[in-house]
């Protein structure tokens, strides 16, 4: 799992231990060179005589690079160093020019953007050292201005230049994941002693490329501090799974009660039972007219329709709420769940039963899995006037905006998913491709959660006591994760990257660089349907518990 920690926690872990004198900055600054020269590497460039660009800023950001310029400028490489505050890192810059790093001092330069993007011409790497944690985004001028130009410079040459951000692309919104003003994209982001919310959050996230955590030596700091975020893995998402034993019966491996499709939209009853059977559970009730029914049938003939008790509901795909019979039917399911006292996922149209306050202060076993649109009528009609815009800029506080009005679990799906629940953690999940981005999908992930929830069985009805707090927005996490994962494999792409805690170790690397671990990367994949997704999640699932 990756667990992101806030600014604040990492400058309170970090405090006794620079007070212990323990050399912080050197093996940040090392594990960034040794990063470096991997990209390099990694393109096939040899790495003396590669030109690298070092845009220094005005605290230890910036004080981070020019020691790892020093490093690099050691190992050959032809080191600029863009410095554009008044008074950069003493040491780092000492260290830099006594290693031969070439330094320039722009800071208050009249033509800063065409010196700057003149020396950017000639280097192959470009690394981003102007603010870290001790910033507050957006950068302001000139840099805001700088940034603007060295994107649109990166984004016109030919031969793109690889981007290094240090600890955070420089003008994120560090713990909300903002991007309140010009960023400059990067291809690597390595961050020191813990990942950061910005860089598992979206939008921000999409800014900081590929994500290595380098072990400063905070972790013991901040064992002991909750986490921002969280990202599961395979491992995490493997040990949430409910496994069937040899004593189980399909009653105690979890019923699930659904309430989707209608005569308008009858696929949508077809792709949420999918989404369940296919993610393994004892069985499906399903609630709906004829028409949806024999089409859920003709796929799934174990598919009962007679009424009876349930370890979980999911209601509301493919339902317009303006549909007074469906609507009455959601209503039932929803109340039944809630008295039970058992998980119920409310999705698509089952949404609008939470859009007036009669049902305020939900437990958290019930999941809201809006998207973005979905999301902001779901604010607006609880008195928080919302755009999706609004929600598009700020995905992470929205969802947890919603999940403290309604007291409910939210998992609000786009290209990143996150999940919010009243208190906790959040959890923001990458795994899918864009090849998910199409109609139904939602559909089979309602189903995926679902399975999951009754999978849990009479265990989470005991929520409401508080015994298995923050159950529920994992269980959501992981239902994301799976979806997410049959995508890929049926897009032709593989099983999502890993993320691991601790990517790189400084410790390790001083014994050699081979140490570095690497995502597997895919290729583009190619286009599917919702009901692939469908099709694809046991190999998903079986592929996770191997
Ligand atoms: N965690 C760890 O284990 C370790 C962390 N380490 C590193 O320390 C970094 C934190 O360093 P830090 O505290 O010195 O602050 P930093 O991010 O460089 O920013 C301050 C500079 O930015 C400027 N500035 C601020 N806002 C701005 C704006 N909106 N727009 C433009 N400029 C703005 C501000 O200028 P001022 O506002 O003072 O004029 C000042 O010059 C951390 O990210 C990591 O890289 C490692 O060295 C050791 C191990
Ligand atoms: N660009 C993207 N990359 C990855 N996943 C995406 C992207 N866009 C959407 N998704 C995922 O696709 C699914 C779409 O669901 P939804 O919008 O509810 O569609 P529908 O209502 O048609 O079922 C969600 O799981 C969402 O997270
Ligand atoms: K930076």
């Amino acid at each position: 799992m990756i667990r992101a920690h806030t600014a604040a926690d990492v400058r309170t872990a970090e405090e006794p231990l620079l007070a212990a004198g323990e050399p912080l900055m050197d093996r940040a600054a090392f594990a960034l060179a040794t990063h470096v020269a991997a990209e390099l590497r990694e393109r096939g460039h040899r790495i003396p005589g590669s030109v690298i660009l070092l845009l220094v800023g005005g605290g230890n950001n910036g004080g981070d690079a020019l020691f790892a310029g020093s490093h690099l400028a050691r190992r050959g490489c032809q080191v600029h160093a863009a410095v554009l505050a008044e008074h950069p890192h003493a040491a780092g810059l000492a260290a830099a020019r006594a290693a031969g790093v070439r330094v320039h001092e722009l800071a208050g330069a009249p033509d800063l953007n065409d010196a700057v993007t003149a020396l950017a011409r000639r280097a192959g790497v470009w690394v981003d050292a102007l603010t870290g944690i001790g910033a507050r985004a957006p950068l302001r001028e000139p840099l805001a201005g700088l940034v603007t130009a060295l994107a649109a410079e990166r984004a016109a040459s030919p031969d793109e230049p690889v981007v290094v951000a240090v600890d955070v692309p420089s003008g994120i919104g560090v713990d909300d994941g903002a991007v309140p003003g010009p960023v400059l994209p990067a291809d690597v982001t390595v961050t020191m002693g813990a990942a950061k919310p910005g860089l598992l959050l979206p939008p921000a996230a999409a800014l900081a490329g590929r994500v290595e955590v380098v072990d400063v030596g905070l972790e013991g700091g901040l064992a002991g501090q909750a986490p921002a975020v969280c990202r599961l893995s395979a491992t995490d998402v493997a040990d949430l799974w409910p496994l069937p034993g040899p004593a189980d019966h399909k009653y105690t491996r979890g019923v699930l009660g659904v309430v989707a499709g209608s005569q308008t939209y009858p696929g949508a009853a077809v792709l949420a039972v999918a989404g369940a059977v296919r993610t393994g559970l004892g069985m499906v009730r399903y609630h709906g007219p004829e028409i949806p029914t024999s089409l859920v049938h003709a796929r799934h003939p174990e598919v009962v329709t007679a009424p009876g008790r349930v370890q979980a509901w999911a209601i509301g795909c493919g339902i317009d709420p303006d549909d007074a019979a469906r609507a009455q039917e959601m209503e039932r399911g929803f109340a039944a769940g809630l008295a039970a006292r058992v998980p119920v996922v409310l999705d698509a149209g089952g949404l609008s039963l939470v859009h007036d306050d009669a049902h305020a202060d939900l437990p958290a076993t019930v999941v809201l899995t809006p998207h973005a649109g979905e999301l902001a009528l779901l604010l607006t009609a609880r008195g928080e006037d919302t755009t999706r815009e609004d929600v598009d800029a700020a995905p992470a506080r929205h969802a947890r905006l919603a999940a403290e009005v309604t007291g409910a679990t939210v998992l609000l799906k786009g290209p990143t998913t996150v999940v919010a629940a009243p208190d906790g953690p959040l959890y923001a999940q990458a795994d899918a491709t864009p090849w998910l981005a199409t109609a139904g999908a939602g559909d089979v992930l309602a189903g995926v959660l679902g399975a999951l929830l009754a999978g849990y069985g009479d265990a989470l009805a005991v929520y409401a006591e508080g015994r298995l707090a923050g159950v529920p927005a994992s269980l959501a996490a992981a239902a994301a994760y799976v979806h997410g994962r049959a995508a890929r494999l049926a897009a032709g792409q593989g099983t999502p990257p890993r993320p691991r805690d601790v990517i790189f170790s400084v410790r390790r690397a001083s014994h050699g660089e081979d140490d570095i671990s690497r995502h597997t990367t895919t290729g583009q994949g190619g286009p599917i349907s919702a009901l692939d997704v469908a099709v694809a999640l046991p190999a998903a699932v079986a592929g996770l518990l191997r």
